[in-house]
């Protein structure tokens, strides 16, 4: 697959261009965004995305270039066509059947967003079938997950088709058996947001208190092993049944009292929206978010993920 449109250039659009540039050099990459700092916004951002490579050299060459119009983006000889646009049904359902009109039967159709089903997005579509969800980690050219969510429509070939590229570049495409309101990923780290949210709103602990508890327990063993692993080994001999056995009156409890916070509910004893105070707390432990955040996010992450998996090769 050498010739990919990205629809969007964002945060993720940007993310993924990077992708598909480090891992298939010879792809050819059209970006279409109507944001009017688009070559600057690509100048900055890019660069850092790449390691190696030159964006300038890239531009010169025309192996990456912009399209000011959806109909310029697409021709007759693109790949794929990945959208990563805003995160809004009426934009990404609108898109389709245009994309759908402009590329050839043999594109492959692929939307990043992070929760708005392909059965929702591809309603107006000829074909809705050719429609198939890859929802990234962010940021994708980094984070090895890729969330694969067919609509019942897809085609079986085709979410292979999405499996194969993202494990054709050592990366881990997980396909979903259904549709769900924020695939698997996002349900699992909002419910953990909920839960830190609700501590942080009864004053068991602080935004700061949370971020060092995950980062220096679960962050790291599940980046390691999940849940289920993680416990299973935590079970002893008797692996995850003696977990739970040992367990459930613990683990039920903290069920029964977790938190369901909702996101217009106020502090405890008033003082306003909990949310408004844990981005308060949140700004005066962090401050504003700076670029240096990122090239720590994306060089930690790497060493990280090299180390996980130079350590899982020694042990399998
Ligand atoms: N930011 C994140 O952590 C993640 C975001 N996503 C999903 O990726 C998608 C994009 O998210 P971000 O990159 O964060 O947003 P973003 O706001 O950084 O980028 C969206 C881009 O879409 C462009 N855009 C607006 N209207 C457009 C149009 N009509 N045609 C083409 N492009 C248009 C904007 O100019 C902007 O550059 C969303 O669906 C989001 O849910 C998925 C995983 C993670
Ligand atoms: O956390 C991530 O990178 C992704 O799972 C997301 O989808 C983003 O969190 C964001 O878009 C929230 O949905």
């Amino acid at each position: 697959m050498s010739n990919i449109t990205l629809i969007g250039a964002g945060t993720i659009g940007l993310s993924f261009c990077a992708l598909h540039l480090t891992h298939h050099p010879t792809s050819k990459i059209i970006i279409h965004d109507p944001r009017p700092d688009l070559a600057a916004h690509i100048r900055a951002l890019l660069p850092g995305y790449l390691l190696t490579l030159s964006v300038d050299a890239l531009l010169a060459s025309g192996q990456l270039r912009t399209a000011p119009t959806l109909e310029e983006a697409i021709t007759p000889e693109t790949d794929i066509v990945q959208e990563q646009g805003p995160e809004n049904p009426a934009f990404k359902t609108a898109l389709w059947p245009r994309v759908e009109a402009l590329a050839s039967d043999a594109c492959l159709l692929w939307t990043s967003t992070s929760g708005i089903p392909a059965s929702v997005q591809s309603v107006d579509m000829k074909d809705p079938g050719r429609l198939c969800v890859v929802h990234p980690f962010n940021p994708p050219h980094i984070m090895p997950l890729i969330e694969v969510v067919p609509s019942p429509l897809t085609s079986e070939t085709l979410v292979q088709k999405a499996v194969d590229y993202f494990e054709g570049i050592q990366y881990k495409p997980v396909v979903l058996r259904k549709e769900c309101k924020g695939f698997v990923l996002n349900r699992l780290a909002f419910a953990l947001l909920r839960e830190a949210c609700h501590l942080v709103r009864e004053g068991v602990t602080d935004v700061k208190g949370i971020d060092e508890i995950v980062e220096n327990s679960l962050g790291i063993r599940w980046s390691i092993k999940g849940p289920f692993a993680s416990y299973h080994d935590g079970g002893g001999k008797g692996g995850l049944g003696a977990f739970v056995a040992n367990l459930e009156g613990t683990i039920q409890n903290c069920w029964d009292d977790a938190g369901t916070l909702g996101m217009q509910d106020e502090m405890l004893g008033g003082g306003g929206k909990w949310k408004d105070e844990v981005v308060r707390q949140t700004m005066e432990a962090y401050g504003e978010v700076k670029e240096q955040n990122f090239v720590v996010r994306d060089r930690v992450s790497r060493d990280v993920i090299k180390t996980i998996r130079e350590g899982k090769a020694k042990t399998d």
